[in-house]
């Protein structure tokens, strides 16, 4: 039994135990899950009706234990099996080439909440998907994880289908591709596994980071890239890190990579991750939550969205087992221990310590009045920073800066982050301070 079997055995008895037989045996017994990549656990289904009852009544129930099973954020993609069998039609005994992870469907640039941090690689997206092979080829979006580079990439490739249904558009981990190219040589058919890579209109290819050290496998990534370039056929590349960073790639490999444009995503501001909340909450129809719960939510999980989905997922089953409505005491039960305790432990003082030491300043030139620039900047970084890693309210910030007010605070944020936009520095500077205040 796969490991993928045995999972899916677990989650069937884990919905034995909480549904009644009859729905147990018309719709869950019939679901067989089909692959687990990149957080993503395609789930086969025989029909419509199926898919319907999955996505409407068990897909939050399903989430839910796959996190208590891995520990992981895992996103469920319902597929028929019809559709599935149009996809891979694998001839027997020949190895095929086309069994890509399908996309999904919910990951369309409607679906993706801008904010500051990921706009221009939202743009950027957009722009390459509207004009496949133009200018922005290959497209290449790093960051850390959780952060949105999947759902771009195959935003990419959804609305690509929905110019032209019928253009052909593979999406692959950088791992199906290796593997992919592993079996041709083993089963001498590298000429088919050629053809289909190389007769694309596009190529979506996640987490380029792991072709390092894989020296045969770059080589044969570099053929294909360059004879789909060459064809002006779209090339999407997610990373981890910027590929210049990327250990042991081939220099040659990295030129191309950074060939087209190279655009970063970072961590979302606390109101994009409170505006990607209640787009969430929308999506699954979760209505009357009150704000505070999702400023709550937004200052607890401050990295991930993966996590941030997750947490607002286990605030709604944890409210549904206690058959009580969300409200921000049910959210701070449902994620003790989860997220950074930022909001209890971490200090305005302590925020303001760490800035003034890091710029070596004092602290009471943080909190005091005066106007050079060595100053003034500190003074606004710290006061950005207990925004975002605190859930203090503006009025409260400016009090604890000096007694000023909500206004000069909010005008601090609000330059701090138009000038993140431009200045990497500052962003890189910012970024190492909210580390060092939380390991
Ligand atoms: N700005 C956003 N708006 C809406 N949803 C988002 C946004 N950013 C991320 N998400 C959601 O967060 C989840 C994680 O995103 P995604 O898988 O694209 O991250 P990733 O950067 O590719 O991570 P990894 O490196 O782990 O593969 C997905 O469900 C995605 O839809």
């Amino acid at each position: 039994m796969t490991e993928l079997d045995s999972l899916w055995e677990t989650v069937q008895n884990e919905f034995k135990q909480s549904i009644t037989p009859p729905t147990y045996e018309n719709v869950v017994a019939p679901a067989k899950a089909y692959s687990l990549q990149n957080h993503q656990l395609t789930v086969v289904l025989p029909t419509d009706y199926h898919l319907d009852w999955w996505k409407k009544s068990l897909n939050i129930q399903l989430k839910h234990i796959l996190h208590e099973k891995t520990g992981e954020e895992i996103e469920p993609i319902y597929v028929l099996t019809k559709d599935l069998m149009k996809k891979a039609d694998p001839a027997p005994d020949q190895p095929t080439y086309k069994t890509q992870t399908p996309l999904n469907p919910e990951y369309t640039f409607d679906n993706f909440v801008e904010g500051r941090t990921n706009q221009f690689a939202y743009a950027s997206a957009f722009a390459a998907s509207e004009q496949p092979g133009g200018l922005y080829n290959p497209l290449l979006i790093y960051g850390d994880v959780g952060l949105g580079k999947t759902h771009l990439m195959q935003a990419i490739a959804n609305n690509m289908l929905v110019h032209n249904p019928d253009a052909k558009i593979k999406y692959v981990t950088s791992e199906n591709f290796m593997n992919d190219y592993i079996n041709s040589i083993k089963t001498g058919t590298q000429e088919q596994f050629r053809q289909e890579y190389r007769d694309l209109d596009a190529l979506l290819v996640d987490d380029v980071q792991f072709f390092s050290e894989k020296n045969g496998t770059q080589l044969e990534f570099f053929n294909t890239f360059n004879s789909l370039h060459d064809n002006n056929k779209q090339i999407v590349l997610t990373a981890d890190q910027n590929p210049k960073e990327i250990p042991n790639l081939t220099d040659r490999l990295v030129s191309r990579f950074v060939w087209g444009l190279t655009v970063e995503i970072t961590a979302p501001d606390l109101e994009t991750r409170i505006a990607i909340l209640n787009r969430k909450a929308e999506e699954e129809n979760l209505q009357g939550i009150p704000n505070e719960v999702f400023n709550f939510i937004a200052s607890k999980i401050n990295t991930n969205v993966r996590e941030l989905e997750g947490a607002l997922m286990r605030v709604r089953v944890f409210a549904d087992l206690h058959k009580t409505s969300i409200n921000e005491a049910v959210a701070r039960e449902a994620l003790q221990g989860i997220g950074n305790d930022a909001p209890a432990t971490l200090s305005i003082d302590l925020i303001q310590k760490k800035v003034a030491a890091h710029f070596n300043i004092n602290q009471s030139d943080i909190t005091g009045k005066k106007r050079v620039k060595n100053i003034v900047i500190p003074r606004q970084i710290a006061m950005y920073l207990s925004r975002e890693l605190t859930d203090n309210s503006l009025p409260r910030i400016g009090k604890e800066f000096g007694g000023k007010d909500h206004t000069t605070v909010l005008h601090a944020i609000d330059k701090i982050e138009k000038q993140m936009t431009s200045d990497s520095n500052l962003q890189k500077e910012i970024n190492s301070l909210k580390k060092d205040l939380r390991p």
